[in-house]
């Protein structure tokens, strides 16, 4: 039988660019896309079917950033298949976003040019606030909805001789500096999105130390800097039309600038190819494509430490048990609701 892979956020950008690459890769893939919305779900399935005819491809409804959405769409996939082979954690989003214009023009004449087109460090700000469970947005979908899925499917992803993996799509914006420990879910910063990429990163060393034993492997993603709607909702349109040709020369001396989907997903293809075994735990495996076009997979070292990623570990487990009694309560509540509907009636 063919391998099971679900993709989340799959129906556009890099989460898109990988099902098909990974369709032209494995035509036997029972491939799984996990989306918010059906309706784009429904069309990304269909364009997939027309250049991968006789594919199996299954649609799963999941908003990974509500808790009733995570627990509803494992229930579906427990029941749907015996096993998963790989989960991409790729779904993301980077709300409210502000450029520090002033930041990008210092940045510009500076020697740190090439690292501000990397990682964007210091040049953005987000929004963020929270959603209907109580938890902040940004950190809601990035990061804790996966790790609630992870929980979830950890009976399916870690069966006796068997392996299983976890691929999350980071960023190398992730920064040590924009985390803390006491905010995990960064309430009071102007960053939650390089909050919740550096926190993804703690997490997979963290899953790998506690679950490898288990057969479950976990590893991160940068994709580079790729031209899709996350990006495109940084600036106005008119902004990006006037600068697309500087940023195609830039691309030429930064590998980071893979600038399509299809670079992008480079490295979440090449995980695919390679025995978990062989990965480094510690390392981010970076999208690059040199200035001629070539596509490769580089590792680099992540800057984290093993006792912070513990108690982070720890308290996202701590807060999984909090949201898990929130949501019983809820049900009992409806349920007496429901109870003292029918006696009235
Ligand atoms: N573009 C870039 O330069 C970089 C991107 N990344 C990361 O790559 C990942 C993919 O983003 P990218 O392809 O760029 O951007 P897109 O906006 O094109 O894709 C994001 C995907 O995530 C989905 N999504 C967002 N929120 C939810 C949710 N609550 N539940 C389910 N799905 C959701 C979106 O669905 P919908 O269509 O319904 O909005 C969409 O399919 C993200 O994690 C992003 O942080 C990392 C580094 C660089
Ligand atoms: C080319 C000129 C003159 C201006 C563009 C400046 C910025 C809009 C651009 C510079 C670095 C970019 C960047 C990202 C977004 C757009 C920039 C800030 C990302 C933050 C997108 C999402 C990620 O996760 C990062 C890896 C990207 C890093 C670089």
């Amino acid at each position: 039988m063919g391998k099971v892979v679900i993709v989340t956020g799959a129906n556009s950008g890099i989460g898109l660019a990988l099902c098909e690459r990974l369709l032209t890769e494995d035509a036997r893939l029972r491939l799984c896309l996990a989306c918010r919305n059906m309706q784009r779900a429904e069309a990304t399935r269909a364009a997939l079917l027309t250049s991968h005819s006789g594919a199996s491809v299954d649609l799963l409804h999941l908003d990974v950033g509500s808790v009733r959405s995570v627990l509803s769409a494992a229930r579906e996939v427990k029941a749907k298949y015996g096993r998963i082979d790989f989960l991409y954690l790729n779904a993301g989003i980077m709300p409210n976003p502000t450029v520090d214009i002033k930041a990008l023009f210092r940045g510009l004449f500076s020697r740190n040019v090439i690292n501000m087109f990397a990682t964007a460090e210091g040049l953005l700000t987000q929004q963020d606030s929270p959603n209907s469970d109580g938890l902040q947005e940004v950190f809601a979908t990035n990061l804790f909805g996966h790790f609630l899925l992870i929980r979830e499917l950890e009976p399916l992803m870690c069966q006796p001789g068997r392996t299983s993996r976890l691929i999350w799509t980071s960023s190398s914006n992730a920064r040590r500096s924009a985390f803390s420990i006491d905010d995990i879910q960064h309430r009071h910063g102007k960053e939650p999105y390089s909050s919740s990429k550096y926190a993804s990163d703690m997490l997979s060393l963290a899953l790998n130390k506690h679950k490898n034993h288990q057969g479950l492997f976990s590893s991160v993603t940068c994709p580079g800097l790729v031209m899709t709607n996350l990006t495109f909702g940084i600036l106005p349109s008119f902004f990006w039309t006037l600068i697309m040709p500087i940023m195609w020369l830039i691309r030429i001396f930064t590998n980071t600038f893979t600038l399509t989907p299809y670079n992008g997903a480079e490295a979440l293809h090449w995980l695919f190819l390679q025995k978990p075994e062989s990965l480094d735990p510690r390392a981010k495996y970076h999208s690059l494509t040199s200035g001629s076009g070539t596509n490769y997979t580089e590792p680099r070292q992540m800057d984290i430490d093993d006792e912070i990623s513990e108690t982070f570990y720890s308290k996202l487990l701590e807060l999984e048990k909090a949201i898990r009694r929130k949501v019983s309560e809820r049900n009992a509540e409806n349920k007496a609701y429901q109870r003292y509907l029918g006696e009235v009636e």
